[in-house]
């Protein structure tokens, strides 16, 4: 039976003597049950009391397979020898983590903080590893290389290498990849399969094998090893792809690791087993250890958030015998060591970074460190939740029915599927997602990309499955990227930047004297006065973006033109010749900035992306990583303004560039960290938001709800400036709006924009009840929450928009947002127009807006308490806003009593 719980306390290693002679045993305390039962003694022995060691009150623990003991009267347990203990299960390891925290912890954090860097041998491994997915799928050696080596043009051209010697190296490195293919000891039967993603729910482990051949795993190593055994570390890799596929059942004995390099090797010079393919037995031993090595692990990822030490706990290489001076990551070690003044067994250089830079290093590690455990939660969800408590979270599509599976260009599959009619999830076009034959955890499951999502759903991915389920796949990149931008603006950042974001230097502006005429050369009457000749706020933030020596912040409230501003300070950053950094949150607003720019007729730019994430009219400037290396390198680095998401400024082509100035739109929706991965790239930077409207979405409750821009608008309000004029709504909808939200101070631009009504949609309002015209209106349909939705609510909703179409009002005019998805759904099926949470409505705008409120009784929940949310909601709207809800549940509250009656005025 399997024993969980949290451990209550922990007993002191004894060696008694029993049967088999001398053995240690440690008894732990536990309430099982995952807490609800009431605390038994669990007994560790053998080799697990060194689990025992790392754990500690507070932990969660997992025995499997334990055996009940009474002792005494009372019932215990004790493990035997099928047994597997786990701490933390709930945490997962990545594998690759495991390989390197068993080679030294210290390794495992390092990787942790600077992530993978654009360095040869990363990019040859990727290509090889590519290779080797495309000769197990049958494709020909010489077209794969070929095709292969001309996709990682990008990265090789910015290394500095030329194709055709990446070929023969890929080239010599395949050889040893068919070779082993070709001999013989593979038949038809060999089931194979490349890439397989796998979660382990009961070890606490997720990771990608590089291939399985009939259900044993293989891994490809692009090094050399001239001994007969695998090294011990890349077994390990291999063993926790076995213990994985251990779980679901199928007992791998043997692990396999390919060392394509061995092949390259000169037979005359090299000594030792130059054969690439070395097997090796995955014993019980060596799995054990596995899971030994993952507590461990795992327990030091728990004192770093639990210890109430005064900085969070880090790994320091004293934990493993690793020879320093024998490791290539001494220098860093070294480095990290010194600048943070961490404790570590390789020793300290170089002066600590300030106290107060080392205190936000360590408050902010920890808040991504707690983000990741909430992305965690997410994982488990896949395991914990049933399909239908999937669906009905909108975290998946289910009962997909699969119509075709074809193979395109580059070996990837596309996987057509029909979609049950009223089915809605999170999932979007263009997101990352887990496609599966129905288990995602224990069935097959593939990463794909999401192509189309109508009545049938496309996915591509990189082999064929029966596409029966579609899951949120909750990637921890974003999280790791977190990371590695803090890490790079602590360690790596610039003193200057430091300084501004440490609070140590107010922000400084050059004079006017110091701007260049934007179009030197011409004589002075063709310089312009003004960057923007209609609107004094929007000019002087141009101004000040242009003047700013550290960094400038740009307020925009709705609608007041924050992309035309972007776009006109771009032109003028360029004019004086800055390369440009243009970075926003969503793909959505970079694309949009670079059609403002576009309109501006400046069309000088280059889109970082991938081909789903870019709009399709912004594809022509999109970079296309494939080609030759030269021309890409180039491409990439003599572009005066490269525009890419926040995400994708922290890749590792990305942080390989520089920029004069970053400017980053949808700033206020940036964690400080994310914030980071777009400045740390430039000398100077410019933030545009508004924090008025949606805060950063994390998980966790903690300083990454914050964003840089709302921090250093409220420290240096000089540097800041705020457009005031809003080209949206009339009159009557901002008033609200401007109140509540900016004192008062935001402003229809132009008489046109205050005075716009819904007759001038050719819509007679006379066709209409009263208070669905006149600007802003009030509905009280006298519906009933339940759970997340208000079903009358709805029904009221999609008549309201059902009396705003039979007046003339065009469907593509008309939005509804409602707080909840599951309400979006309900309303979704009742109407074609577009319906959506405020979080997907931030940035847009329609001519008619109805919101629903759902709320009955009292407003609980989070969506009321954030105010910035209904600000969001409330400034969508150009000609007509229709507030639907429960007036007695508004009313009861200051700021919705306030909203009512401006609503219904
Ligand atoms: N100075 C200006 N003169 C004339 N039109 C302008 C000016 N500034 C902005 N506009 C127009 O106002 C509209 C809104 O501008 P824009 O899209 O830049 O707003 P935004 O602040 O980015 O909106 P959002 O709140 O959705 O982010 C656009 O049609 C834009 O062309």
């Amino acid at each position: 039976m399997n024993v969980r719980g949290p451990i209550v306390s922990v007993g002191e290693a004894r060696t008694v003597s029993t049967s088999y002679g001398e053995r240690e045993l440690r008894e732990l305390r536990v309430r099982p049950e995952r807490g609800a039962g009431d605390p038994v003694d669990v007994t560790l022995w053998g080799d697990w009391t060194e689990t025992a060691e790392h754990a500690e009150p507070g932990m969660d623990l997992l025995v499997v397979d334990a055996e009940e003991d009474d002792y005494g009267g009372e019932t215990g347990y004790a493990t035997t020898g099928d047994s597997w203990v786990v701490l933390e299960p709930d945490f997962l390891v990545d594998v690759t983590g495991i390989r390197s925290w068993v080679q030294c912890p210290r390794m495992y954090y390092l990787n942790k903080l600077s992530g993978i860097p654009l360095n040869y041998p990363v990019v040859k491994g990727t290509v090889v590893h590519e290779v080797f997915g495309d000769l197990l799928r049958g494709m020909d050696l010489e077209e794969s290389v070929r095709d292969r080596v001309e996709e990682a043009g990008l990265e090789l051209g910015l290394l500095g290498y030329e194709t055709a010697e990446v070929e023969d190296e890929v080239r010599r490195n395949a050889a040893a990849i068919e070779g082993w293919l070709a001999q013989g000891t593979l038949t038809d039967e060999d089931t194979w399969r490349s890439e397989f993603t796998l979660l382990s729910p009961r070890f606490g482990l997720k990771g990608r094998a590089d291939a399985l051949r009939r259900g044993t795993p293989v891994e490809l190593k692009t090094g050399k090893n001239t001994n007969r055994e695998p090294r011990f570390q890349d077994k390990i890799q291999a063993a926790c792809y076995a213990l994985m596929l251990d779980e679901r059942g199928v007992d791998p004995d043997i692990g396999t690791l390919l060392y394509t390099k061995n092949t390259a090797l000169d037979r005359n010079e090299a000594s030792g087993d130059l054969a690439p393919a070395k097997e090796f037995t995955v014993g019980d031993g060596l799995l054990k250890f596995v899971v030994r090595e993952r507590n461990a692990l795992a327990a030091m990822e728990w004192r770093a958030l639990n210890d109430p030490g005064e900085r969070p706990t880090v790994p320091t290489g004293h934990e493993a015998d690793a020879n320093c001076n024998y490791c290539f990551e001494q220098d860093t070690c070294m480095v990290v060591s010194g600048r943070l003044d961490q404790e570590s067994k390789a020793g300290q250089v170089g002066s600590p970074v300030p106290e107060e830079e080392r205190g936000y290093f360590d408050r902010f590690y920890t808040a991504i460190e707690e983000e990741r455990r909430e992305t965690h939660a997410e994982y488990r969800k896949l395991w914990e939740q049933s399909p239908e408590e999937r669906a009905a979270d909108d975290r998946a599509l289910i009962d997909l029915e699969p119509v075709s599976r074809t193979e395109i260009d580059d070996n990837r599959w596309e996987l057509r599927a029909r979609k049950p009619d009223d089915a809605v999830s999170k999932l979007r076009e263009g997101d990352v997602a887990l496609a599966s034959d129905g288990d995602p955890v224990t069935g097959h499951a593939e990463l794909g990309r999401i192509r189309e999502l109508g009545d049938e759903v496309v996915v591509e991915t990189d082999e064929p499955v029966d596409l029966r389920r579609l899951d949120v796949y909750p990637s921890e990149i974003s999280v790791d990227r977190m990371l590695t931008a803090l890490h790079d603006a602590v360690l790596k950042g610039d003193e200057r930047r430091k300084d501004v974001i440490f609070g140590r230097r107010e922000p400084t502006f050059g004079g006017p004297s110091d701007r260049p005429a934007e179009d030197s050369g011409s004589d002075d009457s063709d310089v312009p006065d003004a960057y923007i000749d209609n609107n004094a706020a929007q000019n002087d933030a141009v101004e000040l973006a242009v003047d700013a020596e550290d960094c400038a912040l740009i307020h925009g409230p709705p609608g007041t033109g924050k992309t035309y501003t972007i776009a006109r300070t771009i032109r003028a950053l360029v004019a004086d010749g800055n390369r440009v950094l243009l970075a926003a949150f969503t793909n959505r607003a970079v694309d949009n900035a670079l059609e403002a720019l576009r309109d501006q007729g400046f069309g000088d730019v280059l889109r970082v992306g991938s081909e789903t994430g870019v709009r399709a009219d912004m594809q022509d400037v999109r970079l296309i990583e494939r080609g030759d290396p030269n021309r890409k390198a180039a491409e990439l680095r003599d572009a005066s303004v490269v525009a890419a998401t926040t995400a994708a400024c922290g890749s590792r082509v990305m942080r390989e560039c520089e920029f004069d100035v970053a400017l980053v739109d949808e700033a206020s929706q940036l964690t400080e960290p994310s914030t980071h991965a777009a400045i740390n790239l430039a000398d100077r930077f410019v933030l545009v938001g508004d924090h008025e409207q949606l805060p950063p979405v994390v998980r966790a409750e903690n300083d990454l709800r914050t964003s840089l821009f709302q921090r250093l608008i409220e420290t240096y309000p000089n540097a800041s400036v705020m457009l005031d004029r809003q080209y949206r709504m009339s009159q009557r909808i901002q008033a609200f709006a401007s109140a509540e939200f900016y004192d008062g101070a935001l402003r229809p631009a132009t008489p046109a924009v205050a005075g716009q009504r819904l007759s001038d949609l050719g819509v007679d309002p006379d066709a209409l009840a009263p208070e669905l015209t006149g600007g802003v209106g009030f509905v009280d349909p006298d519906g009933e929450r339940d759970g997340n939705r208000n079903v009358r609510e709805a029904e009221r909703v999609a008549g309201i928009v059902d009396a705003y179409l039979a007046a003339g009002v065009d469907p593509d005019e008309i939005g509804v947002i409602a707080p909840f998805r599951a309400q979006v759904a309900e309303i979704g099926r009742r109407t074609d127009v577009t319906v959506d949470t405020v979080d997907r409505f931030q940035g847009s705008s329609k001519e008619v807006i109805v919101v629903s409120f759902v709320a009955t009784g009292d407003l609980d929940g989070p969506i009321f308490e954030d105010h910035r949310r209904v600000n969001v909601a409330l400034t969508r709207a150009k000609k007509q806003l229709t507030l639907v809800g429960d007036a007695a549940a508004l009313a009861s509250d200051p700021f919705y009593g306030r909203m009512l009656e401006w609503a219904r005025r």
